[in-house]
């Protein structure tokens, strides 16, 4: 069971012109960074989505999982592209996901496969939306950096940056207990991650061993967790926070998640100010390529970086 003692903090990001240097930038960069230190995520009461676009993003969400299989296969066939349903132990689980909803002129891809007009509306909404969420991710990544003394590293972190999308259907059939879609715990390979959930089922697991609910307490709430790639860049400082889906309710649970990864050839490795004999260094430097070559191979399933190059 959830536990509903510890929370996990909720950060306002909202109506503020936020810019570094500034108290309002400075009071919400330590709030962030103790938050992902302490938790490895955050709630972000973000409200530069406009509510239409938020909602416009979900209902094409609903519709891209109401195609009919083939389509969706069709939609896995293109490089990049990624249908993953129909997985025995979580059969109700369904994602479509691609870089290129956020890569600049290249959402077309996507809405050309699942619709004859290329759906013009949506193109623009899912650039409004990504491109906030986007500027979110440059924020938190900023205050990190500022935070830990490494201001000089924000580009090229930055710039080291590739990022991917993904909706997530986790469907319910009434009466068919036996069906579950829930996602199994894990962390994610990302820099950050920001997840929209409309409805709850997102878990936390904090330090103590409890599973926290992350409960949204806001229409504009998005969850910003810090995951394996910065855990190992930043040598530990911050958590890789593990987390799972446990869908309640009889209504399918839909998310959108927005991983900032690093580039495929992007060596990770913690830079030299974080490391010294106190602070040996923790993981061996990577790239996203061949560690992603090393979970396809064989039965790796359920691994994660620490299983791959910590030390
Ligand atoms: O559906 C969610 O809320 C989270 C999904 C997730 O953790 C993932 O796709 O890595
Ligand atoms: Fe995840």
């Amino acid at each position: 069971m959830a536990s509903t003692k510890v929370k996990i903090p909720t950060i306002d990001f909202c109506n503020l012109e936020l810019k570094p240097n500034t108290p309002q930038w400075e009071s919400i960069k330590v709030q962030v960074f103790e938050a992902l230190k302490e938790f490895g995520c955050f709630e972000a009461i973000y409200d530069k989505v406009p509510n239409e676009i938020r909602e416009g993003m979900f209902d094409t969400l609903k519709e891209v999982f109401d195609f009919p299989l083939s389509k969706l296969i069709e939609y896995r066939e293109k490089p990049f592209h990624i249908y993953d349903g129909q997985i025995t132990s979580i059969p109700l689980y369904g994602n479509v996901s691609s870089a290129d909803l956020v890569l600049p002129n290249s959402v077309e891809t996507f809405a050309n496969t699942f619709w004859s007009d290329g759906n013009p509306n949506f193109r623009n909404v899912a650039k409004s939306y990504f491109k906030q969420l986007m500027e979110l991710n440059e924020m938190v990544t900023k205050m990190v950096l500022e935070s830990l003394g490494l201001k000089t590293y924000i580009d090229e972190i930055l710039n080291s940056n590739f990022f991917f999308s993904r909706f997530t259907n986790y469907k319910v059939i009434k009466g068919e207990e036996k069906y579950k879609s829930e996602l199994p715990p894990h962390t994610d390979s990302s820099f950050l991650t920001i997840i929209k959930q409309i409805q709850n089922g997102l878990q936390v697991l904090y330090k103590n061993g409890e599973w926290i609910e992350v409960n949204n307490t806001s229409s504009h709430s998005y969850l910003v967790l810090s995951a394996d790639t910065f855990m190992a860049w930043t040598n530990d400082s911050l958590t890789s926070a593990e987390h799972r889906v446990v869908p309640t309710g009889d209504k399918d649970r839909l998310s959108i998640q927005l991983f900032s990864l690093p580039k495929l050839d992007y060596t990770v490795k913690a830079p030299k100010e974080l490391v010294d004999e106190d602070h040996p260094l923790l993981f061996k430097p990577f790239n996203l390529l061949e560690y992603h070559k090393y979970t396809m191979s064989g039965d790796k399933y359920g691994v994660n970086l620490k299983d791959y190059c910590r030390l």
